[in-house]
């Protein structure tokens, strides 16, 4: 029998088994497999969503990892294990824990998945993206971070509270890092083609540009006990299936920069091409002075965390 695709979620907190159901749901793949900490809940989840593709007449079916070994041969690994921010705190804060979760998880995939793209979707977002590609050594390609798509949805839909109308429409743009530096782009943004700067007054894209930037944190304080998963468990899946499609699509990602927009070495969202290959090509905008200064803004931002990590030594082999 032909091996069918698998898609391994790492973490089966509220992200990473929303991802999961998303694609049982869409029979997105043969395979979905859960590691988590608590085997037994992953195989409760696991069982629960499998049943309910069969509800769904989807054949798709999630499975549990017994152990690390049961991530072999993945062709998507999505690490969410790591901790949420809470009321009060900014991404940053999650650096140091979530940068040793995620790289424990990296090194499991450099070991038993190492022909994987791997898509990283824990906090603060660019350093964990930043973690994994230099603990597993992929090429840039095969590791992505999530955050773009979702910034984009966020910002289409604070577009469409002003205009009460182009739901489904809205085309928004957001680059640069997952953080409160992030870089909405009203000039690249349209509702059905037209730009919003026809629609709106500058006052009013203003607003929703800094909307856009506290969109994360205005979920976490009406939750109180962790942070959104709905729109970025769906913007996951959006990139999970343009790879298990090669739909070949544009969509903001972070990803290793390498001579993209003026920096190597870092990583930061951009628009990229994904595909079977995974982010298969950084597409590049021409950006005004004042977009390039925000930008700019972002990559240092993310530059100062990982800078931190490299002064606790966090990439020394024995760290
Ligand atoms: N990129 C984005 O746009 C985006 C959006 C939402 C959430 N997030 C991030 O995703 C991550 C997960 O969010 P969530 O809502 O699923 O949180 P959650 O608390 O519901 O789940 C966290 C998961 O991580 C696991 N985990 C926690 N500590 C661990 C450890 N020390 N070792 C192994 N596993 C551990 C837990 O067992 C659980 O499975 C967070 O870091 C959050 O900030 C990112
Ligand atoms: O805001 C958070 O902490 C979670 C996530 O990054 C989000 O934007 O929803």
């Amino acid at each position: 029998m032909a091996k069918g695709r698998k898609v391994t979620i790492i973490g089966t907190g509220n992200f990473g088994s929303t991802v999961a159901f998303i694609l049982a749901m869409n029979g997105a793949c043969h395979n979905v497999v859960l590691r988590g900490r608590d085997v037994n809940k992953a195989r409760g989840k696991a069982l629960d969503m499998s049943q309910a593709a069969n509800a769904a007449r989807q054949h798709t079916v999630v499975k549990a990892a017994r152990g690390p070994e049961d991530i072999a041969g993945s062709d998507i690994v999505v690490i969410t294990a790591g901790a949420p921010r809470t009321p009060g705190m900014s991404r940053d804060d999650l650096l140091t824990k979530n940068a040793a979760i995620v790289k424990k998880y990296a090194q499991e995939i450099k070991e038993y998945a190492p022909e994987s793209i791997v898509i990283v979707v824990s906090n603060p977002l660019d350093v964990m993206t930043y973690v994994a590609q230099k603990v597993t050594g992929f090429p840039r390609e095969r590791v992505l971070g999530m955050a773009g798509i979702l910034d984009a949805a966020r910002m289409a839909h604070f577009i469409y509270e002003k205009l009460e109308y182009g739901a489904g429409q809205i085309r928004a743009t957001v680059m640069g890092g997952h953080g409160d530096t992030m870089v909405p782009l009203p000039k690249f943004t349209t509702v059905a083609g037209v730009p919003i700067e026809d629609l709106l007054d500058a006052e009013q894209i203003g607003e929703i540009v800094q909307k856009t930037r506290n969109g994360g944190a205005e979920i976490v304080n009406l939750l109180g006990d962790g942070s959104a998963y709905y729109a970025p468990a769906k913007s996951t899946a959006i990139m999970v299936e343009s790879m298990l499609r090669d739909t070949k699509q544009i969509h903001s990602c972070a990803i290793m920069l390498e001579n993209d927009y003026g920096y190597s070495g870092i990583v930061s969202g951009v628009p990229v091409m994904i595909g079977a290959g995974g982010g298969e090509e950084v597409i590049h905008m021409t950006l005004k002075p004042l977009q390039q200064e925000r930008f700019a803004k972002s990559v240092a931002a993310v530059q100062e965390m990982v800078d931190k990590l490299y002064e606790l030594k966090f990439f020394d082999e024995e760290a």
